[in-house]
């Protein structure tokens, strides 16, 4: 019998671990990718589980700073967590999750989100989906219907290499509107954005990008796109839609009639849009506008409830009791009394005083991390009978103050 350890993979490991990782993932990555992910990962937690000397797992947290309601915190990127097909069903992964945690409170993130590969792996981690998305496909063979007048600005396109220069003050600026977006530096506008080639789909044609109104100093343009495109089967292109900012509606609108309009094309496929995309309003003909599928999109863990919960703001005074369970951080269990409101810093304590009234709801983490960004609904929850409810309006009284004006979306997957 073999006793796994867990510990900060190697430097010298690097080239291993990318190994590792093709073969979980069943990939074969380029060289170029191969140097980008090496440079990456020496900026990010890196922890390995060794067998002896072999590495049989692995996983890389990304230090984010993440959008949450009426602010930003520090957040773990969970990337890369993969066990050898050798070792799995064996625990490795929840060591490895064990070590991400303490990593994560060591370095000031009181939240870990991720991407899941599969849907069933990470809810047993208390890991909720916290944002959801839709891929939407236009139908591009006439002009875009829109109930809106489109901005009469004129649209440039500009070199994908002066991009991020221009188009950072814009995504800057919006960022914070909705919750789950990402601070990006210049190299994951580079990388991550705008490489030259598709690391998913390498048949896609390398990045463009148009951009609404004058260059302005403050790199604050009226709007911009990111697409690339393809030739299909029967002769047409389709346009992918990889990101869309725009500072107003009519903004928004000048762009996605651009997209649609663009020749030899029949089709736009818009993927990852938010559930509250404002295109879905402002079309005119939602026959031409459909929603082809909705997806979990980013999953996030409470990995410390009380200073994650004190930097979100309220959108109403709330004062409830929870019970939760929490099976992978059993420290964070128990029964906690949140008390918030506008303009006023969240306390989560225990409720363990002679003053504190009994339990309002029961949930388990998963759940509140699933509500956290103002995403999901717990009165829904209750419905499920995935959260019970023990004061009648209790559930309700926790999505009003929950509430956000615009969904959570998360753009940049990892
Ligand atoms: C953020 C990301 O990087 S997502 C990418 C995840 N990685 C992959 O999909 C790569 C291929 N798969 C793998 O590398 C591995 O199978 C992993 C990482 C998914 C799981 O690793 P393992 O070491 O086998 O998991 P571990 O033994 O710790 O399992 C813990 C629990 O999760 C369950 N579990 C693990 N993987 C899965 C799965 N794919 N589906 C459903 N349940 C799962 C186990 O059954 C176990 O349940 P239990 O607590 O009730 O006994």
């Amino acid at each position: 019998m073999t006793t796994v350890q867990y510990r900060t993979l190697d430097e010298a490991h690097l080239d291993r671990a990318l190994d590792h990782a093709d073969l979980a993932f069943h990939e074969k990555t380029t060289d170029r990718l191969r140097k980008q992910f090496r440079e990456m990962m020496l900026r990010c937690e890196r922890v390995g589980a060794y067998d002896g000397e072999s590495l049989v797992g692995l996983s890389v947290a990304i230090p984010f700073r993440m959008s949450v309601p009426g602010g930003e915190l520090p957040a773990a990127g969970l990337t890369f967590v993969s066990v050898s097909p050798t070792h799995r069903r064996r625990g490795v992964l929840t060591g490895l999750l064990d070590e991400a945690w303490r990593r994560s409170a060591a370095n000031g993130q009181p939240v870990a989100v991720l991407w899941a590969s599969q849907d069933a792996i990470y809810g047993r981690f208390g890991f909720g989906t916290a944002t959801r998305a839709y891929n939407l496909e236009i139908d591009s063979t006439r002009p875009l219907a829109l109930r809106v007048t489109p901005d009469d600005r004129p649209l440039r396109l500009i070199d994908p290499e002066r991009a991020p220069g221009v188009l950072a003050g814009l995504h800057a600026a919006h960022r914070t509107e909705r919750a789950g977006r990402m601070a990006r530096d210049d190299v994951w506008w580079r990388t991550e954005v705008l490489p030259e080639e598709d690391e998913h789909e390498r048949d896609y044609s390398p990045p463009r990008v148009v951009v609404l109104g004058e260059e302005a100093p403050d790199s604050r343009t009226g709007g911009y796109a990111v697409y690339r495109t393809r030739r299909e089967a029967g002769g047409q292109a389709v346009v992918r839609l990889d990101e869309l900012e725009a500072e107003t509606p009519e903004a928004a609108a000048a762009l996605w009639q651009y997209l649609v309009a663009v020749d030899l094309t029949s089709k736009v496929r818009a993927p990852g849009r938010p559930l509250d995309d404002p295109l879905l309003f402002m079309a005119a003909d939602r026959d031409q506008v459909r929603v082809v599928a909705e997806l979990p999109a980013m999953w996030l863990r409470l990995v410390d409830p009380a200073a994650a919960l004190a930097e979100r703001s309220w959108a109403a005074p709330v004062d409830v009791v929870l019970e939760v369970t929490d099976r992978t951080l059993p420290d964070n269990a128990g029964r906690y009394r949140l008390t918030a409101g506008p303009g006023q810093r969240a306390v989560y304590r225990p409720a363990d005083r002679a003053e504190d009234p009994p339990v309002d709801l029961s949930l388990d983490m998963r759940e509140l991390g699933s509500c956290y960004l103002g995403g999901a609904k717990l009165c829904r929850m209750v419905r499920a009978g995935l959260v019970t409810e023990h004061t009648p309006g209790a559930a309700q009284r926790l999505d009003d103050a929950l509430r956000t004006p615009l969904l959570p979306h998360a753009v940049d997957s990892f």
